[in-house]
């Protein structure tokens, strides 16, 4: 039976386990789900969902909390982090205590972060560093994805071996940061087949390397050397650019795509676009896309400016967190991230006198969720059900590990968080659990607030206290073709294969033009 039918018909009491400590009962809430909300008890046992009915009874010693007159939903997951990332000449500095640690605050149960190899590396090896870095600090579960940051036999060998036995589904390829990570287009095809055919997901980060070079030359040439000259030296058209050729080249091999952070309309609208001509195509938004515009890069204070130093860039107009929202409601783009990537004052005086020398990233991780709920739902733009989609669930079928997680049913992890939606909160530094001395959203007063975070059935943050154990968080092993994005691949696999079909005609015997 799925988990989602026994969602619908569980009445059968579960027999109890002899360990009392670790159940719990969410009593009265309101069940908020993706594709359906209703007042509902949720049981939780040995770190699973048992039963979710109203009025449920339950085993002696059992811990209650009372979840009348709240929401009741899944918990947060983001699929877009880099946590203690070696990056620019330094190391952002939220690690995987403290960024999971501002998670589980911000009612976010799980991430999926990056392995990126340096040029050169084995996958295997990145893959190995980066769990070693993970598993004895995360404070929630976690996945991870591969970055394909240099191209050969060996990189499309070691694909392989990471899907069959290690649980990678998705492989990042970067089309900025060249004689970095960047890949040329030849090698992007390569990568984009194989991929394709381990049936994986490719996420892509979109700009034209090449055009942001010269543009990052010709704006110091001009002697702009401030956190503005980050902003010029990238405009949306070389982010709209770039994405067009993703489509064009994942197309070609029939593959799906995932486009991570995208942060202007102009590229928003060819992934539109692209969804439209029937591609399997998903945009990601950011919460600081979001939630903030690029005029911060105009600031007066060099560092205020520096801290909104990202890439792509945050665009300068006003309009465009409006409009990436408006997107993101009516599912032109798919779902939410963070892409936390976070520094210090310090760290970003790397490039106090050139901006191209700034570690790129933003926060974003414990005030994703109440960004969302703040800009989208208390502006009427989205309901309760798409803000669990974009905030958890189709993170969770993108990724291939829904239902287990993503949603309030029978049989999930118990990632569950007590939501209050008319409760206010101000965004600050002061009061974040980050490692970060800066947020990009201070100040700002968000309806949304979580009012108590499970996480495999733990209670890890409960009115503003922590408790929280570094390593409690395991890692998410995915597998490949799930079915929410290859049955779609499949079939039009069916459908490619009839169109590639020569035409039947007698060979030519006409006279040839002989070589000169
Ligand atoms: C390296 C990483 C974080 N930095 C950023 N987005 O500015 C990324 O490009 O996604
Ligand atoms: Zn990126
Ligand atoms: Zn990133
Ligand atoms: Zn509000």
């Amino acid at each position: 039976m799925s988990v989602y039918l026994s969602f619908l018909v569980s009445s059968s009491p579960i027999t109890p386990s002899m360990e009392p400590g670790n159940r719990l009962l969410i009593r009265g809430g309101r069940v908020v789900n993706a594709d359906y909300s209703r007042t509902a008890d949720v049981f939780v046992e040995d770190g699973v969902i048992r039963n979710v009915a109203p009025s449920l009874d339950v085993p002696e010693g059992t811990r209650v909390l009372d979840a009348r007159g709240k929401l009741v939903i899944p918990g947060g997951i983001d699929p877009h982090t880099h946590m203690q990332i070696p990056f620019m000449g330094t190391r952002s500095i939220d690690d995987f205590y403290s960024g999971t640690r501002a998670a589980v605050a911000g009612g976010t149960t799980m991430i999926l972060d990056f392995a990126l190899p340096f040029n050169g590396e084995s996958l295997l090896e990145a893959y190995r560093r980066w769990r070693g870095w993970a598993d004895p600090k995360v404070c929630c579960d976690y996945s991870l994805h591969v970055g394909l940051t240099w191209w050969s036999s060996q990189v499309c060998e070691e694909m392989a071996e990471l899907t069959k036995n290690h649980g990678v589904n998705s492989f990042k390829i970067f089309m900025a940061y060249k004689d970095f990570y960047m890949l040329r287009d030849s090698e992007m095809c390569a990568a984009v087949r194989q991929c394709k055919a381990l049936g994986g997901l490719v996420m892509v980060h979109a700009e034209n390397g090449d055009m942001v070079s010269e543009g990052v030359k010709e704006v110091l040439a001009c002697g702009v050397t401030g956190p503005e000259g980050h902003t010029l030296s990238r405009p949306a058209e070389l982010e709209a650019e770039a994405t067009g050729r993703a489509v064009a080249i994942a197309n070609q091999a029939g593959c799906p795509l995932y486009v991570v952070h995208v942060m202007s309309h102009e590229a928003a609208d060819v992934v539109t676009a692209a969804r439209n001509n029937g591609h399997i195509v998903f945009g990601e938004a950011l919460a600081a896309g979001l939630g903030v515009d690029g005029t911060h890069c105009w600031n007066k204070d060099w560092r205020h400016a520096a801290a909104y130093v990202m890439s792509p860039p945050l665009r300068p107009d006003p309009r465009t967190p409006a409009r990436l929202m408006d997107l993101l409601a009516n599912d032109d783009l798919s779902l939410t991230a963070t892409d936390n990537c976070t520094f210090t004052g310090e760290q970003k005086a790397l490039g106090k006198d050139d901006f191209s020398k700034i570690p790129n990233g933003v926060n974003g991780l414990e005030d994703r969720l109440s960004i969302v709920w703040e800009k989208g739902v208390c502006s009427g733009k989205m309901d309760e059900n798409r803000f669990v989609a974009v905030t958890s669930t189709t993170a969770a079928k993108i990724f291939n590990f829904y239902p287990r997680k993503g949603v309030i049913a029978v049989g999930s992890d118990a990632d569950i968080v007590i939501w209050d939606p008319q409760m206010t909160r101000t965004i600050s530094a002061k009061t974040h659990h980050h490692a970060v001395d800066f947020n990009i959203f201070e100040g700002m007063e968000c309806h949304g607030v979580p009012l108590v975070t499970v996480a495999g059935g733990r209670v890890v943050y409960e009115n503003g206290q922590l408790f929280v154990q570094p390593g409690a968080g395991k890692y998410i092993p995915r597998t490949c073709f799930g079915d929410f994005i290859y049955q779609r691949v499949r079939q039009m696999d069916i459908v490619r294969a009839n169109q590639q079909v020569g035409v039947c005609r007698q060979p030519y015997s006409g006279p040839v033009v002989p070589v000169l």
